[in-house]
């Protein structure tokens, strides 16, 4: 195919260079030189028909063998001589041969050539040009399984796979008119197609990472804008001004709001279309009004900080935040839209779930619980479960730190849950994770039984219920399922099952889940019990009626917000396609620190990436760096958790304290802490400037 008519690009200007380029996202000393490394392709997402990808791969240089005319003549009498371990040249005719007596050395030096010239990798040359720009870099394999990898841990859910680079196997296995011989290059081609035609992929930072300059070789050239012909500016990158990019600021006008979904506390989730990509999400308003004279300013943001910590881990079972900003009125999350609704509109409706329902729910929900709890989250609201088109669920809405306050009865009164609270919430005592395990046991004997084991109509009679009354079973219930609520709903923490020094193993080995084969739940590899209902995509049948027939328009507010309480949500957007490098590297650190981590924080189950979060916190942050003591004063309000026998101010504390250590690059020995650093510091000055 001839690349030049196809792209109109000048491949002719592309020269052979077979080097092999720096390791991906090691941002070696050329990237601290200046502001070409790390440069992104501000490609147009929304104009896909304009974009224009190519791969191709670079000539190999020839492996690096001695020169002939290098190689010293050598006496016919050396030959003769058995066990001369040199290399030495016969002539034939007037060619020379390199010729070793040794048997040993001629082995290794074939092999080693053998190796020079496998170990050569290959280079390709990226070529991605829209209306403005024309990138130019250059990758190895190895750089696209980086990079694929980024991806599949980005998002599990949807991605292309990056195709088998060696089809060499496969050309004997098929039959001819089968196998269609697609070059590497063709077939990296493709896959980037594929990858920057998915709208959530092409807006990922692993992907603009990937796209961005990493070496002086790589290249954006900027096209003359007056000239619509694709003209290429010759200035090569170093040499044109850079001006800072603005991203888009996100808005409401972003979105039009078709239907409400459902109606919490807190505010309207209003099912929307993002105008640009078409896509559908819940997008969860919640009235500043409300909150200020509420006093719930400290549980939005506990709730906004969660989610996006929960929502960089993309966990098939969590659910996720795609962005969050505010007018003057309002704060919006938007969230991932799931169309089956939720459990207790389920319950609601089937009053209770069969066999199989209950253990593939509880299953997923243990799987949630559990990443909650790495990410040093508690609080889970059970009855926030969101199932999928796919039957699979999602937990949602948690971090609603109403129920970590002290005060308990008064926060009580602002909107309960108080069917799921572990005992020892209501008796306002100290808790720690084991409360997600008593809500999970109350949560499983409600899907088995359609009620809650110390339900009662009254709620204060409920309370006393809970912390008195014997846990009662119907007659028909299998041995194994007793058990395990017994275990689960165990009234002192540390009798609890899941709290025992195995954690939440305990619970995925009780012979209740006997059947169960943990990476098939997590991999999403069982088929659910229940598929819902869902005819099109505006199908809002799994939904309550009195949300749905609501008007989704946002309403006004009765009162002005005070300009003064306006800075409470100062740093509150957040956007997913904004994780910067800085993110990605410290989420991979975080991994390989994660050890010592534990042995700093004293938090066996807390995994540094809930450092992620507050960096995003912080970050975001337009006046971050001169609000240490606003966040000092939040965290002071916050109230308190126990892990092991150490008392934390909540999750954000246990952030703070990871997110300096992480941030101690003494620690993490990766080379590219430093380069890293510095350039997320340049790109979040550009984050919603006026947020
Ligand atoms: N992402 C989503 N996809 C589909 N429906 C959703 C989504 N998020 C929320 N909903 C629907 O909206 C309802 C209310 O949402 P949510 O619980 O988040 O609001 P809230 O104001 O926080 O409520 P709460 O009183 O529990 O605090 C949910 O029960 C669910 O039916």
């Amino acid at each position: 195919m001839n690349r030049s008519s196809k792209f109109g690009t000048p491949w002719s200007t592309v020269k052979s260079v077979a080097r092999p380029t720096r390791r991906l996202f090691q941002n070696s000393g050329a990237s601290r030189r200046g502001n070409l490394v790390g440069l992104n392709f501000l490609f147009t997402l929304t104009d896909q028909e304009n974009l224009r990808i190519a791969v191709e791969e670079l000539a190999k240089q020839p492996t690096q063998l001695p020169q002939i005319d290098q190689v010293p003549d050598v006496s016919p009498n050396d030959l003769s001589q058995h066990g001369n371990n040199n290399s030495s040249l016969r002539k034939k005719g007037n060619k020379k041969f390199l010729i070793s007596f040794n048997n040993n050395s001629n082995k290794t030096s074939s092999n080693n050539q053998k190796k020079q010239k496998s170990s050569t990798p290959s280079v390709f040359i990226i070529t991605i040009e829209d209306r403005s720009q024309l990138l130019s870099i250059r990758r190895q394999i190895s750089d696209f399984i980086e990079f694929d990898q980024q991806l599949r841990h980005e998002f599990p859910k949807s991605r292309p796979t990056l195709p088998s680079l060696d089809d060499r196997r496969k050309s004997f296995l098929l039959p001819r008119h089968l196998f269609t011989r697609k070059s590497t290059a063709e077939k990296l081609e493709s896959y980037l197609r594929k990858v920057l035609s998915d709208s959530h992929l092409k807006s990922s930072a692993v992907l603009r990472d990937f796209l961005s300059v990493k070496s002086e070789k790589d290249t954006i050239r900027w096209k003359k804008t007056s000239n619509s012909n694709s003209i290429i500016d010759n200035r090569s990158v170093t040499n044109v001004v850079l001006k800072p990019h603005k991203p888009h600021k996100p808005s409401i006008d972003d979105y039009d709001l078709i239907k409400v979904l459902g109606r919490g506390c807190m505010g309207k989730v209003i099912l929307s279309r993002e105008k640009s990509t078409n896509r559908l999400y819940a997008v969860k308003v919640i009235s500043k009004e409300w909150v200020v004279f509420r006093q719930e300013v400290d549980h939005t943001r506990t709730e906004r900080d969660i989610l996006a910590i929960a929502s960089r881990t993309s966990h098939p079972f969590l659910i996720r935040l795609r962005e969050s900003f505010h007018d003057s009125n309002q704060l919006f999350l938007v969230l991932d839209y799931y169309p089956g609704g939720d459990i207790a509109t389920q319950l609601a409706k089937w009053h209770r779930f069969d066999d199989a329902r209950c253990l593939f729910y509880a299953a997923e929900i243990v799987l949630g619980i559990e990443e909650l709890h790495r990410l040093g989250i508690v609080d889970l609201k059970p009855e926030n479960i969101l199932i999928g088109r796919d039957g699979h669920i999602v937990l949602t809405d948690f971090g609603l730190s109403k129920q970590f306050n002290h005060s308990w009865q008064k926060t009580n009164t602002f909107c309960g849950t108080a069917e799921y609270l572990a005992p020892e919430i209501i008796r306002a005592e100290y808790y720690t994770f084991a409360v997600d395990w008593w809500s999970l046991g109350t949560l499983i004997y409600e899907m088995m039984f359609g009620i809650t084991p110390f339900w009662a109509d009254d709620q204060n009679r409920m309370y006393q219920r809970v912390l008195e009354d014997e846990l009662e079973f119907p007659e028909d219930i299998m041995y194994d399922a007793i058990s395990l609520l017994r275990g689960l709903l165990q009234r002192d923490p540390s009798q609890r099952l899941g709290c025992g020094p195995t954690g939440s193993l305990e619970i995925k080995s009780h012979p209740y889940f006997d059947y169960v084969d943990w990476d098939d739940v997590l991999n999403k590899r069982i088929c659910a019990p229940y598929i819902p209902t869902i005819e099109h995509e505006m199908d809002l049948r799994n939904f309550d009626d009195v949300f749905v027939t609501m008007s989704p328009k946002l309403s006004l507010p009765k009162r002005d917000v005070p300009v003064e309480m306006q800075q409470c949500f100062t740093g509150y957007s957040f956007s997913e396609n904004y994780m910067d490098s800085r993110s990605v590297n410290t989420l991979r650190a975080s991994r390989s620190v994660n050890r010592s981590l534990a042995d700093v924080t004293s938090l066996h189950r807390t995994n540094s990436s809930a450092t992620l979060g507050c960096e995003r916190y912080d970050r975001t942050d337009q006046d971050w760096n001169n609000s240490s003591y606003d966040l000092d004063q939040y965290i002071s309000k916050c109230p308190t958790i126990m892990v092991g026998d150490t008392k934390y101010r909540n999750h954000l504390y246990l952030n703070k304290r990871i997110s300096q250590f992480l941030l101690d690059d003494s620690h993490l020995n990766l080379a590219d802490n430093s380069s890293s650093s510095s350039s997320t510091v340049e790109r979040q000055t550009d984050v919603y400037p006026n947020s």
